[in-house]
């Protein structure tokens, strides 16, 4: 980004701020979603502007893979270290509408009386590709942005860019760098963020190993292939080992087993580079779906369904409205990712899964705590999957018992792949 567009006031629309430098210059926004503070949509936002020392953090950095490794570590650092009553929000500098401009960062109202803050924000400050600005009240009750620094420069008045309001852009900032960020959509594009991760993790090479050896992808197979999609617990590994059963069916999954070694390893990776480990993740399953569906017909648990919902629905903050439009690009399945013949979405009632999860009791990812937690994230993925086209899914309510899922999965597939 030129430092021309980083020199931009501010202003609010809902949690849209935008930040503009003047009248005269391109408008330079920036939308908050909350870290340690709620920031709900009934809440004054404006009165996040309304006390406290105000600053914003935005982290540049050419270098894909350094830049969210670095983002994720300023993340921790902020949260230990900055004071109890000063609230931190994450932070997104955007230009409205337009893809790949988005810059993430921090939003920092400091309410304390102590220097903590400003020494965390001085040693940032030194920090290649941090850049701080501060907001101050003028005269007037206008809010002003200036570049932040605690060495006094009495020679010179520092440039101050006003905050003014602007309309909500009509594409949530979030949905911006979506595209190769959080979701793949070729090989190639997955590809390149392990190759480009090879130095600082090891593993990565191991991975893209394990996707070079992976079998040549032949002619679709003649039997059908059948993905069972759906949240945690919503009964997929009980309906796939049935299906197995009574279609005499090979049974795959995604991401295959060959990975498992590296999961725990990618989870806790900032998104660009687990979803990428996901993303490659379904190219291998895709070469052994093609080797197995000349055999039988064969059932498998996730696919890229899942790969591209949970991912939407992580990188969308706030509201279900938030995510991209039903005919966003977003939603279009890979040219290269071998298409299924039927893909079933289970569901259950939020109630219901969060009975069946107790049920189980097996230690919760933090993925599913979060959708215990919080509603709005189950309702987004959800609803990313049933956007995704093709192929698009089929909903089946998986409320029933077990057996009445399995009779009402075996007509759909008798149905709609001739089995
Ligand atoms: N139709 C059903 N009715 C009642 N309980 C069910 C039903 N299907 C599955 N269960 C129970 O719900 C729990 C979760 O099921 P299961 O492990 O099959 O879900 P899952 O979708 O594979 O979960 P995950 O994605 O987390 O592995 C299990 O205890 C299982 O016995
Ligand atoms: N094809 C896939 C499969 C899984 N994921 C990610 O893994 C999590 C759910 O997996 P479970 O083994 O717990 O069912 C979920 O967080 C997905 O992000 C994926 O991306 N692609």
């Amino acid at each position: 980004m030129a430092k021309r567009a980083l020199l931009r006031p501010a202003q609010l629309c809902s949690r849209i701020f935008a930040v503009e430098l003047d009248v005269r210059a391109d408008p330079f926004y920036f939308a908050l979603s909350s870290v340690h503070k709620t920031v709900d949509d009934h809440s004054p936002v404006r009165s996040i502007f309304r006390d406290g020392n105000l600053y914003s953090l935005h982290v540049y950095c050419n270098n894909r893979i350094q830049r969210v490794k670095f983002y994720g570590e300023l993340k921790s650092k902020l949260t230990k270290e900055l004071p109890t009553n000063c609230d931190c929000f994450e932070l997104s500098s955007f230009l409205p509408n337009e893809e790949q401009s988005v810059i993430k960062g921090f939003f920092i109202r400091d309410k304390s009386t102590s220097s903590v803050t400003e020494q965390v924000l001085n040693e940032l400050q030194q920090t290649d590709g941090v850049c701080v600005f501060s907001y101050v009240r003028g005269e007037d009750d206008q809010l002003w942005q200036e570049l932040w620094s605690t060495s006094k420069r009495n020679w010179m008045e520092p440039d101050k860019y006003r905050v003014v309001p602007a309309s909500a852009p009509e594409v949530h900032p979030s949905v911006l760098n979506i595209r190769n960020s959080d979701v793949f959509y070729s090989l190639e594009d997955a590809y390149k963020v392990l190759q480009e991760c090879g130095d600082i993790i090891p593993e990565s090479k191991a991975v893209l190993e394990l996707v070079d050896q992976r079998p040549q992808r032949g002619i679709h197979g003649k039997f059908p292939v059948v993905i069972i999609e759906g949240l945690d617990a919503t009964g997929k590994t009980t309906l796939t080992e049935s299906l197995r059963g009574s279609l005499g069916a090979i049974l795959l999954k995604s991401p295959p087993q060959c990975l498992a070694p590296f999961r725990d390893r990618f989870d806790s990776e900032p998104p660009l580079i687990r979803r990428a480990f996901y993303a490659l993740g379904n190219y291998i399953t895709a070469c052994q779906i093609s080797t197995a569906a000349a055999q039988a017909p064969v059932i498998v648990d996730r696919y890229w369904h899942s790969t591209a919902a949970y991912a939407i629905a992580t990188a969308v903050s706030g509201k279900l409205e938030n995510l991209p439009g039903p005919s966003s690009e977003v939603y279009h399945w890979p040219e290269d990712l071998l298409q299924p013949s039927l893909v079933l979405l289970l569901t259950v009632n939020p109630e219901e899964r969060l009975r069946r999860l107790k049920g189980r009791g097996l230690e919760k990812t933090v993925e599913e705590a979060e959708l215990e937690v919080n509603h709005l994230f189950r309702q987004k993925v959800e609803e990313a999957y049933k956007r995704i086209k093709n192929p698009a899914c089929i909903v089946v309510d998986a409320s029933p018992s077990p057996d009445k899922v399995l009779q009402q999965v075996l007509l759909l597939i008798s149905d709609k792949c001739h089995l």
